[in-house]
């Protein structure tokens, strides 16, 4: 039994067959410490993860808020590890439960995690040598499990190393469903359903750009510089910096060599962190000077942010969300940004909203919660955390919101409807289901505001999508309704 969880730890041990050459004692002192160490640390946040069922992002903010300070590079590996994990964990678990004699269902959880971050280095990480990802991973197994399980682990992870390249996976052209879910790491559900909709190639290659790393985008706080102005900023602290492909904000950097919040182009509110798909959607909605816009699920003002730049700072945004906390970090940003027009507002949009907002906003924009299946990329966890049965449950609030919205709209005013997911539930069934309730509205087919970049996003039936296989960048829906009067 494992010391931390009861469950049923392998009841073979197969025998390592190359002793670790360090003397015993000094392996008993790394075997203490190995829980300290970044892969230690990266182990006890993929076992929080499980027991938690809290988003990834959410399980690394809590741990970072209470370990002891650590370097840069600690903080790398650890994310380089939980993260890769994440994103390779069927194709792993494939080759953990080809090797292992107890099947992979009857493994400990904490022997799993351990043999999957192993194995992930091994390998994906090409810098690290197979040695030092055995070793570390055999340190830890004795911290917290009996002697055998690290011979265990020592074994299999040798093994691995031994038949690298050559595990079978299951066939294409026989099990493509099977085959894809092992080989690229995603729960069957989801491929079908890829399949189905895109064929196999396609289905591979959203696959492929999903578990690509994705890059670190900004967008440019226009109020305070411009796009050359943050790239000539930015210049000296990062090894490249340059523009988005089609977003005329963004800016794509490579080789931070220090934590985002340290550069002086960020203390100086030149820009925010936003992938280059979700920075497509408030232009596309497309808030002029002095108008009233109501960001209706405004979260931490991603999008805010960039609403009140195209807005040069004139008008008025109020910005609902039911969460405080995230709203208190919003008015931070605006302060940070330089932002005044903008005033949060902690409301719930399932509540009665204010009276006098009927008729009142030029512009709405509904960034309403979803599945988050477009930016897997982003966070591969949720592939395996999300249920194909909850779908439905996301089409029927996105409608609700909407319809809760509409009243609020100006005649001849906008309602934008955005997600960053490209399921037909939340997209193509709630803007139909929405214009089939409203008549009052249309959707917006004008693109004379976006850039012929921009344009050749949008399909003839007016909506923006993005594909991080076609357009390489997250995955987003988005369409306008205009009040007809
Ligand atoms: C997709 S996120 C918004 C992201 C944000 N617009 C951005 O760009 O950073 C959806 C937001 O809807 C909020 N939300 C969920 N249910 C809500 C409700 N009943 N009323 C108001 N906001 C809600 C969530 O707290 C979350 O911040």
């Amino acid at each position: 039994m494992s010391h931390e969880t009861g469950r049923k730890i392998p009841n073979r041990r197969p025998k390592p067959r190359h002793p670790a050459p360090v003397p015993p004692r000094k392996r008993a002192t790394a075997a203490v410490n190995a829980l300290g160490t970044p892969r230690g640390a990266a182990w006890t946040i993929l076992k929080r993860l499980d027991a938690e069922r809290r988003p990834l992002d959410a399980v690394l903010d809590a741990f970072f808020e209470t370990a002891p300070p650590m370097d840069r590079r600690d903080r790398n590996l650890i994310h380089a590890l939980v993260f890769g994990v994440q994103r390779h964990r069927a194709a792993l678990d494939h080759v953990i439960d080809h090797l292992s004699r107890t099947p992979l269902a009857k493994l400990d959880p904490d022997v799993l995690n351990l043999l999957r971050i192993g194995l992930f280095q091994i390998l994906h990480m090409d810098r690290i040598p197979d040695s030092a990802a055995v070793n570390t991973a055999v340190d830890i197994a004795k911290a917290f499990a009996p002697p055998w399980i690290a011979g265990f682990v020592n074994g299999l992870l040798r093994s691995a190393i031994r038949s690298r390249g050559k595990i079978p996976f299951p066939d294409m052209e026989t099990d493509p469903v099977r085959a894809l879910a092992k080989r690229k790491s995603f729960p069957p559900w989801l491929i079908r359903r890829w399949l189905k909709r895109w064929g196999t190639a396609d289905a591979a290659s959203l696959c492929d750009a999903f578990n690509r790393i994705p890059p670190l985008t900004l967008r440019v706080n226009t109020l305070r510089t411009t796009r050359e102005g943050l790239l000539s900023a930015l210049a000296p602290e990062v090894d490249t910096a340059r523009p988005t492909a089609v977003s005329p904000d963004g800016v794509v950097i490579q080789g931070l060599g220090t934590t985002l919040s340290d550069l002086s182009a960020f203390r100086s509110g030149l820009f925010q962190v936003q992938d280059e798909a979700a920075q497509l959607v408030s232009r596309f909605l497309g808030p002029r000077p002095g108008e009233t816009v109501l960001d209706a699920c405004a979260g931490l003002g991603g999008k805010t942010g960039h609403l009140a730049g195209l807005m040069e700072n004139r008008g008025q945004i109020l910005a609902v969300d039911v969460d405080a906390r995230k709203l208190e970090g919003l008015a931070a940003e605006c302060v940070r940004l330089g932002i005044t027009i903008t005033t949060p507002v902690h409301s719930d949009l399932d509540a009665d909203l204010p009276p006098d907002w009927r008729d009142r906003f030029d512009r709405i924009l509904v960034d309403a919660p979803c599945s988050g299946l477009g930016v897997l990329g982003r966070n591969p966890d949720a592939r395996w955390s999300a249920a194909k049965e909850n779908l439905d449950g996301y089409r029927k609030r996105q409608l609700r919101f909407l319809s809760r919205l509409a009243p609020l709209v100006k005649p001849l005013g906008i309602l934008g409807y955005t997600v960053c997911s490209m399921e037909p539930e939340e997209t193509d069934a709630v803007a139909e289901a929405f214009l089939e309730k409203h008549p009052l509205f249309r959707v917006r087919m004008d693109a004379e505001h976006l850039t012929a970049g921009m344009r050749a996003l949008i399909t003839p039936e007016g909506c923006l999508r993005t594909f991080p296989h076609r357009d390489g960048m997250d995955g987003f829906f988005s369409v306008c309704f205009v009040r007809k009067m």
